[in-house]
């Protein structure tokens, strides 16, 4: 059988026929969800409050980097996956950001979502790193409450058929391949001058989230027929609003100044090195 992409990533029999149920998908109950998020939690509190001494840089940095390759592949493939499934495989584009009510977790866009729970759980090992690597001050609110609400939002994508999830998974997972790309450049010992330019695509995603969701809002109410999850909307809305202003404080308080204004630090000849001491300071 020759190799094709869409074979593989949309027409597989394991992904057409992948369906979500719950009780039987591993992951898919309640319980499993919040113990997750409460181990995930108390494990980083645990951790971080025993003061461990750092693991040895040239003990970590491997399985750092390891860990980055990882998920970068892992994020191309999802955005890869999650665009040809929106375009190929929904019986109506329209479905890419309105999914109708009752529609049942089921086929390629579906295994796509579940992948993309599941590589959240995965990216728990990213606070892990971060602890044995003895930087705790890099364990901020923001990560933390990232990385626990995040897997919140995925299971309640398949538990109830969300609408708009293909748009925001695809955007998510390729902003997630150029992050990765900048934790593997920084685990292999080299400081990329474009850090600022990462988080400037983060906060640019989630302002497209809200115009995605704002036309979600727009055909669940002029339709004929409404938009499925609504609630999950609501979930979605108040995290993403969440995320933007903590990543907004995040640039004003690493690069200065508002989004538009140009740090010559930043983007100078030694732009590299001032932008990796004004992390330190901060
Ligand atoms: C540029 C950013 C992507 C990352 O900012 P940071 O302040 O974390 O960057 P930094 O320069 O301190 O990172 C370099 C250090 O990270 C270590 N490092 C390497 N791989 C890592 C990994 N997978 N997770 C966490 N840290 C990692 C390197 O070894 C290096 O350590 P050393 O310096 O010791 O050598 C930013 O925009 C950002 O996201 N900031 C929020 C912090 C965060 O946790 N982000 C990820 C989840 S939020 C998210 O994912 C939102 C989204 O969905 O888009």
């Amino acid at each position: 059988m020759t190799f094709s992409l869409q074979y593989y990533l949309v027409n597989h029999p394991a992904i057409v026929d992948f369906r979500w149920t719950e009780g039987q998908t591993l992951g898919s109950t309640p319980l499993f969800l919040t113990l997750t998020v409460i181990s995930y939690l108390l494990i980083t509190f645990l951790l971080s409050s025993l003061h461990l001494p750092p693991v040895k840089p040239h003990l970590l940095k491997p399985i750092i980097a390891v860990h980055n390759i990882v998920l970068l592949l892992l994020s191309f493939t999802m955005a890869v996956g999650g665009c040809l499934s929106s375009l190929l495989h929904p019986p109506n584009i329209h479905w890419i950001i309105c999914i109708p009510p009752k529609t049942p977790p089921t086929g390629p866009l579906f295994f796509w979502a579940y992948i993309f729970y599941l590589s959240k759980i995965l990216e728990f090992v990213d606070t892990l790193l971060i602890i044995l690597s003895g930087s705790i001050k890099r364990l901020t609110f923001l990560h933390v409450y990232h990385h626990a609400t995040v897997v919140i939002m995925c299971y309640i994508w398949l538990h109830t058929s969300q609408s708009l999830f293909p748009a925001v998974l695809v955007t998510n997972a390729t902003v997630h391949v150029l992050m990765y790309t900048y934790y593997l450049s920084c685990a292999l010992g080299l400081r990329p001058r474009w850090k600022k330019v990462v988080t400037e695509f983060q906060i640019a995603q989630f302002k497209y989230s809200f115009v995605v969701m704002a036309v979600m809002l727009g055909f669940h109410f002029t339709g004929s027929s409404g938009c499925s999850g609504i609630w999950g909307w609501c979930f979605n809305v108040v995290f993403y609003a969440s995320l933007l202003v903590l990543f907004v404080d995040f640039h004003t308080k690493n690069y200065g100044g508002s989004l538009k204004s140009k740090n010559k630090s930043v983007n100078g000849v030694n732009g590299v090195i001032k932008v990796c001491d004004m992390d330190k300071r901060s």
